[in-house]
């Protein structure tokens, strides 16, 4: 499969190398040049697949013959060895929980994934050392730092903004060590996105090292996560609205991908808490990347969105074709808390903020269309993540998964940084 690069459409790349760079040299993101739907038989079939089989089916086109079939599904295998269940919370609104692997987050899907690849043409071209560099808003770093841990030949690098992320998110990126390395931004989640992005330009810095990202930007991190809405579909009967907390809006553009595959979904609903960039240009068809506000969903406060850029080219860069199946729609910490409260409440579901975002955006879409089709939010991370938010909340004590218990008492160690680049620079020039 090749891909070309957004910002130049002549410009060309196989899977490898789009796995290796992580951003086209012009900066721009890497495209599949071709998108192929699945054949019929594999939706009639589907209820019946396992997961390893869905991955294997979705995937096989953007990966090509670049990595054999026994590999690749070695590496879905392992990407995909826990639970996607949707679990219904009310009368036509279920939640596809996407927290059941390691990190309790949906990135671990994407995350492993990546880590597979790398991993497989790294021993098979033998690259050398690698940096996987990463800028999270939360979640990204910390499901990036177990999937590469220890990993050999590879060192992570991730960029975090200071006291924005939440305390278990801080020490899932902070507390492991080996390979991996933190630093600690002063400043929001669009400033350490633009550093990571400068220095992928940066010729003193690639010359002295070689460079990747493990953020959705590249195409290993971001591909994958069309798995689960396969997995979801496999588990209802009709046609459904999927419900997106979105950020960085990778996950939905995977969702966009799985229905250009030819997954039947009847809409796609972006939810935003108050960064609302998307919701803007769903409006005024102008897009206009904004500063950052810092919300209780906070791995979602992005004010510019690296994907969105991906959604336009699988419309045409046509405003009104991405109107007709897609709705965008911005919350408050005021109504996402109301939520996160009455939910509980009344249907006995422990929502997380960004879940609780989700909740609220499909069901506004439902109502304001009158919708029939199921409906189905994507809880994006365990409630666990956000424990003073939701019980503070809820007024009850939140479940502790057994994997997370010791995380709490550990010490986080971390570098900080100032948001000038010349300080990244630095540091990954070995210059501190
Ligand atoms: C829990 C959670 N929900 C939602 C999002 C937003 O996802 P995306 O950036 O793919 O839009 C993130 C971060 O990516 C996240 O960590
Ligand atoms: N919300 C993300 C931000 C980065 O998103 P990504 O999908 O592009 O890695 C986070 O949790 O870090």
């Amino acid at each position: 499969m090749r891909y070309f690069s957004l910002n130049n459409h002549q410009h060309f790349s196989n899977f490898e190398n789009a796995v290796v760079r992580g951003l086209a040299p012009d900066k721009g993101l890497y495209f599949p040049e071709k998108i192929e739907k699945l054949p019929a038989s594999f939706f009639e079939e589907l209820p019946k697949l396992t997961n390893l089989e869905i991955g294997y089916q979705s995937i096989r086109q953007f990966v090509g013959d670049e990595i054999p079939e026994e590999d690749l599904k070695k590496i879905i295998s392992k990407t995909l060895d826990f639970e996607f269940p949707v679990v219904p919370v009310e009368n036509g609104i279920s939640s596809l929980e996407l927290f059941h692997g390691p990190t309790l987050a949906f990135k671990d899907v994407g995350a492993r994934f990546m880590a597979g690849c790398l991993g497989y043409f790294s021993q098979k071209s033998n690259l050398g050392n690698i940096t996987v560099l990463v800028a999270t808003s939360g979640d990204t770093g910390g499901a990036v730092a177990n999937g590469f841990l220890g990993v050999e030949g590879v060192e992570v690098v991730i960029l975090y903004p200071k006291g924005k992320v939440s305390d278990l998110q801080e020490k899932q990126l902070t507390t492991l060590g080996q390979n991996i390395t933190a630093l600690e931004v002063d400043g929001v989640f669009d400033d350490c996105q633009a550093m990571v992005k400068q220095a992928f330009l940066d010729e003193t810095i690639t010359t002295h090292r070689k460079l990747t990202s493990a953020n959705s930007i590249n195409v290993a991190r971001w591909l994958p996560q069309m798995f689960y809405y396969f997995i979801a579909a496999k588990q209802i009967q009709e046609k459904p609205v999927f419900a997106v907390p979105s950020g960085n809006f990778g996950n939905i553009c995977a969702g966009l991908m799985a229905r250009e595959l030819g997954l039947p979904v009847a809409h796609f609903v972006a939810a935003n808490n108050v960064n609302n960039t998307v919701v803007d240009f769903m409006d005024s068809g102008k897009y206009q990347p904004k500063p950052s506000t810092a919300t209780i969903s906070n791995a979602m406060d992005v004010g510019d969105p690296s994907n969105f850029v991906r959604i336009l080219q699988l419309f045409g860069n046509e405003h009104q074709a991405l109107k007709k199946d897609f709705s965008a729609y911005s919350f408050s910490d005021e109504d996402t808390r109301k939520t996160i409260r009455e939910v509980f409440q009344k249907e006995n579901y422990i929502l997380d903020p960004h879940g609780a975002v989700g909740y609220l955006g499909l069901q506004q879409y439902l109502k304001e269309t009158a919708s029939e089709a199921p409906g189905i939010f994507l809880e994006t991370a365990h409630p666990v993540k956000f424990l003073d938010t939701v019980e503070e909340e809820i007024q009850t004590k939140v479940p502790v998964p057994e994997s997370v218990r010791s995380l709490f008492d550990k010490k986080k160690k971390s570098l900080q940084i100032s948001s000038k680049y010349e300080d990244l620079k630095r540091f990954l020039l070995d210059e501190n």
